[in-house]
């Protein structure tokens, strides 16, 4: 090849959401394919609010394949990674751009090299599946790079391969692994059971109760509970008990301010979950349900005296207007909630969460054509 075509760069650029799980991922039957014990169902967040954005290159030029994670060169020699390379690059198509005379063909995409640059919206490895949305990202985006012409199910069972809960975040909405049957997890693909506009008034808020990186990860975590557990079918349980550690305390008191709500009502109004990490996940059914939790949480968990209202509470902040709270004075001014006894006064909880995420069900993966979304420079495929 010439220098003068060594120069060319291809770039794109790909927005993927992150998912959390009503019905767990908890163990492994296969380690390295990663396949799942059981089948698990996911509601997408919207990647307004969560998201991962990955930009990949390929160009004559580089000449060794290299990732960039949240602004730092991440290692790509973990098996996680290369797989996932691995299988994408065996299902790349021939791409021809003539306008700017590039030609790559199906045999040429093995001996290219690639750079990925990644950017999590939120903190990674904190519990808020950012190996999900990762991922799902770095497959989604270069499998678009490459031409490759399979669909989301096969995309997914890829991204599986790079962290179990990554596959489900191929879809918008709703989805659900199946765990499949096969061996070689050919049958451990992900679909989507209902798009986002299925439960267009569902809201889920986080409640951060600590962003620092987890001590425990989801991999380490479910392969202990797998062979030190007979009751791993009770995991929901083996979770919280394993895994709160430290900030333990946080997601139980939450957990309180939630069951009392909801049975002081006629139906419950919010269901919550964890995964491997202390932070708590609620959902409610509507606005309405959804603003009176908010009402709650802020009685409940305000912030420091010192705090902003503005980034206590992050995402959707509509939920805030509904909730009738628009500064620190609403804030101090919430009422006990009914369902707390007048008898004995209302223990608050100030400073021990870190801030509120207000989100909804999302949509998928999509490609970004917007240039200044890119966090590869397009003439040279490096860094911006
Ligand atoms: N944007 C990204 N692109 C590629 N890989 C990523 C990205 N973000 C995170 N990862 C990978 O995921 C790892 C973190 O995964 P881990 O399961 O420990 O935490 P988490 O996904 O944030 O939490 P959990 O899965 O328990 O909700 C990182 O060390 C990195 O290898
Ligand atoms: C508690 C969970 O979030 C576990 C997620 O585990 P990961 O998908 O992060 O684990 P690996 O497959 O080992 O990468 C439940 C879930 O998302 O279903």
């Amino acid at each position: 090849m010439g220098e003068e075509s060594k120069k060319w760069v291809l770039t794109v650029t790909a927005q993927t959401p992150t998912n959390i799980a009503v019905i767990k991922y908890w163990g492994k039957r296969d380690e390295n394919l990663i396949l799942p014990i059981n089948d698990s169902i996911s509601v997408t967040l919207d990647p307004e609010h969560l998201c991962t954005t990955t930009s990949v290159a390929v160009s004559p030029s580089f000449d060794q394949d290299r990732m960039w994670l949240n602004g730092k060169e991440f290692s790509l020699a973990g098996g996680r990674y290369q797989r996932c390379l691995k299988e994408i690059r065996s299902r790349a198509c021939d791409y021809v751009d003539e306008k700017k005379g590039i030609k790559i063909t199906k045999k040429e995409w093995e001996n290219l090299h690639v750079h990925i640059a990644s950017y999590n919206n939120f903190p990674t490895a904190a519990g808020l599946a950012s190996s999900a949305a990762g991922f799902a990202c770095l497959v989604f985006a270069l499998a678009k790079l490459m031409n490759v012409k399979d669909d989301l199910g096969t995309l997914s069972s890829i991204a599986r391969q790079g962290s179990g809960s990554a596959c489900r975040s191929l879809y918008g909405g709703f989805a659900k692994w199946i765990m499949g049957k096969n061996d070689n997890g050919s049958d451990s693909i992900a679909v989507q059971l209902a798009d986002e506009k299925h439960w267009d008034d569902l809201v889920i808020v986080i409640a951060v109760v600590s962003s620092r990186q987890k001590e425990t990860s989801s991999t380490t975590g479910m392969r202990d509970s797998v062979e030190t557990s007979m009751l791993i079918q009770h995991r929901a349980k083996i979770v919280s008990v394993n895994y709160f550690g430290r900030n333990f305390l946080g997601g139980f008191w939450i957990i309180s301010c939630v069951e009392k709500w909801n049975r002081s009502e006629e139906s419950p109004q919010v269901a919550y979950t964890f995964d491997a990490g202390p932070n708590a996940v609620m959902i409610a059914r509507n606005r309405k349900a959804a603003a009176l939790l908010l009402q709650r949480l802020l009685f409940f968990f305000p912030p420091h005296s010192d705090a902003d209202l503005s980034s206590y509470v992050i995402g959707d902040k509509s939920i805030l207007q509904d909730a009738g709270v628009k500064d620190m004075k609403d804030v101090e001014a919430l009422p006990p909630p009914p369902e707390v006894s007048d008898k004995i006064p209302a223990q608050q909880y100030k400073g021990d969460v870190s801030y509120f995420i207000c989100t909804r069900p999302g949509k998928g993966p999509v490609v970004l054509c917007d240039e200044s979304k890119a966090l590869l420079n397009p003439e040279t495929g490096y860094p911006k």
